[in-house]
């Protein structure tokens, strides 16, 4: 099976964490978006969803799905999204699409994580994947400095193509950390948080993920986390 081939898989499987009359918590890339298509097949049956981005708030009304403003919104059963890892633990980078502090905050709201992933993602030690970091533009190169000296080398992300800075749908600047082993995530993700200038840290350690529906070559695997 191809990687998209596993991608849709487990976003047919989860389907069966949507909860009928609620609503849906959705995340941001190309596992979200076969999601997105898949939740379009039974959008009768959901009130609505919350968008983690912007590009998924479009294609979520393309499929003539409504799409609610988190303010409108004081509690979701369920928040279903990808990720670039993801540790037994559930702990998780997420960010690789630029959506991570839309996530952390929809997800904030949701009473479970779905995490929906290819068996790629699956990881013993987060770290190989670029750990994403959201920051103020003024305080790039203060939060960049702060972020070598745990040890990561870290680069700014640029728009595709361009010498210039890739600008997310907050406003921010998205610093990428390679290099880094994370052998304690959740001290890690509060240590960030606490740069002055950071927005949030794709580290999605001490609210991780419930479940993981993992896509692999024998089927999918549901890991409770
Ligand atoms: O965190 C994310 C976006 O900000 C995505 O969940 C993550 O990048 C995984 O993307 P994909 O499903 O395309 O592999």
């Amino acid at each position: 099976m191809t990687q998209d081939e596993l991608k849709q898989a487990v976003a047919r499987a989860a389907i069966d964490y949507v909860v009928d009359g609620e609503i849906i918590g959705v995340g941001t890339g190309s596992t979200a978006n076969f999601f997105i298509d898949e939740l379009a097949r039974i959008k009768d049956r959901i009130k609505g969803t919350v968008a983690s981005s912007e590009a998924t708030a479009a294609r979520l009304r393309g499929h003539g799905i409504p799409v609610f403003d988190l303010n409108e919104v004081e509690s979701m059963a369920v928040y279903i999204d990808g990720a670039d890892e993801i540790d037994a633990q559930g702990a998780m980078i997420k960010g690789g699409g630029a959506a991570l502090t839309r996530e952390k905050i929809v997800a904030s709201v949701s009473k479970k994580f779905v995490c929906i992933a290819d068996g790629s993602k699956l990881v013993d030690t987060l770290g190989k994947f670029p750990l994403p970091v959201e920051v103020i533009p003024m305080a790039r190169a203060v939060v960049m400095r702060k972020l070598a000296l745990l040890g990561g080398q870290p680069k700014l992300r640029l728009k595709p193509g361009t010498d210039q800075p890739f600008i997310t749908d907050n406003g921010g600047e998205l610093i990428d950390v390679a290099g880094l082993s994370i052998t304690d995530p959740v001290a890690l993700e509060e240590e960030i948080n606490q740069i002055t200038g950071v927005i949030a840290v794709g580290l999605f350690a001490k609210a991780g993920a419930d479940v993981c529906l993992l896509g692999t070559a024998e089927g999918v695997k549901t890991l409770s986390l």
